[in-house]
């Protein structure tokens, strides 16, 4: 919580308000200058980058991860360094839409954990368009239709991992980044609805799971209803009386709606993690992860096989899921995250190895950590 200073804080008796405001604005316009002058580089580096290349990609998500950090590491406060980042976000997101504007595919609709994950990747100067299904967001981008798409893949909404890591057996796009969003869930009603009078709450089956405890303690009577996403629970409050929907901020700004209760997850760390897919491999930024698919016989210690590598090269698995193989060739197949960029000599040694014992091994991509 903020301290304000008290009118006896004898400290502050002498401070001119006329003269800080002068302050902050002579500081304004310094911080004007600045970042017109970093956007004027920005458009320099454009320029640089097309001479190398005609088809020279503007996005660097590697850069961007490095800026975001350096930015962090040197803040000194008084405000904290993730939010520092999120400013030079918004600046590097307009710096870049100068050079060319990112457009980005993300599973919708409007209003979705997806397009808040969007928008804290690629900032509010990014083009983002809502498509109805995930395979529809990576057609998109191998259409070429947009260059980036988004898409949940450790999700707390059961169902939707599952078809992101399917649409990865039958596509060659890349992985070019990661965003983990903190998941907080709202009692959202409409300016008609009283908290007494709440009969039906709205949300994402998942979400309604996710908060059954506190719905359990405050609403045991009120009638849950599954719908297809949050977004679609606040769409439908907006035009109902007595009903409340359970989102996300995104949902509540676009539906105009009131936070009636906040936070009422009941888990406290409730995050989900999306990927960033597109069309090219991305370089080291220094802290990278890498994600692989790979198609195993189902042998007795095949999968004991598949990873002995990994910790015989000291690479560090973050996760590992088993799906059924859609081709009927193999068996199964083992989505594998580990920390590290392919470039490494210590990973390529570990892969090596792993394509030697797997019936087949895809990278799909080495990424920088998400930093935000
Ligand atoms: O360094 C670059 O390649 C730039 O294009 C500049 C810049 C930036 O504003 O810092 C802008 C967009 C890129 O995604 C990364 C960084």
């Amino acid at each position: 919580m903020t301290d304000y200073p008290s009118s006896h804080d004898t400290s502050l008796q002498d401070v001119d308000l006329g003269a800080l405001r002068d302050r902050i604005d002579s500081l304004d316009q310094q911080i004007l200058d600045l970042i017109s002058e970093r956007a004027a580089c920005a458009q320099q580096v454009a320029h640089v980058k097309l001479a190398e290349d005609p088809h020279a990609l503007f996005y660097r998500p590697e850069r961007e991860a490095q800026v975001l950090k350096r930015i962090m590491a040197l803040n000194q406060g008084p405000l904290p360094g993730e939010e520092m980042a999120r400013l030079f976000r918004e600046i590097m997101s307009a710096c870049l839409a100068l050079e060319k504007p990112v457009r980005a595919a993300y599973l919708g609709p409007e209003g979705t954990f997806t397009q808040q994950a969007a928008l804290k990747h690629f900032g509010d100067s990014a083009v983002c368009k809502p498509l109805p299904a995930i395979d529809e967001v990576f057609r998109e981008v191998e259409a070429g239709a947009a260059n980036y798409g988004v898409v949940p893949v450790e999700n707390s909404t059961e169902g939707v991992v599952n078809h992101t890591l399917d649409s990865f057996m039958d596509t060659s796009l890349r992985i070019c980044g990661e965003v983990v969003l903190r998941i907080h869930h709202h009692l959202l009603v409409g300016s008609n609805t009283r908290r007494d009078k709440v009969s039906r709450i709205y949300s994402h089956s998942q979400s309604l799971a996710q908060c059954r405890k506190w719905l359990d303690a405050h609403y045991p009577h009120a009638e849950r209803v599954a719908v297809s996403s949050n977004a679609e629970a606040a769409k439908r409050v907006k035009s109902e009386w007595h009903t409340a929907a359970i989102a996300g901020d995104m949902a509540a700004r676009l539906y105009d709606l009131e936070r009636l209760e906040e936070k009422i997850e009941d888990m406290p760390d409730n995050s989900t993690r999306f990927l960033i897919i597109g069309n090219h491999d991305v370089p080291s930024s220094g802290e990278d992860k890498t994600s692989l698919v790979a198609s195993m016989r189902n042998q007795p210690g095949a999968l004991h096989d598949l990873l002995e590598p990994f910790h015989r090269h000291h690479v560090d698995m973050t996760r590992l899921e088993s799906r059924p193989s859609r081709h009927g060739l193999w068996n199964y197949v083992f989505f594998i995250d580990f920390k590290g960029h392919q470039d490494e000599p210590r990973v390529q040694a570990a892969l090596k190895e792993v394509r030697q014992r797997a019936a087949d091994v895809r990278v799909l991509g080495s990424y920088p950590v998400g930093v935000l």
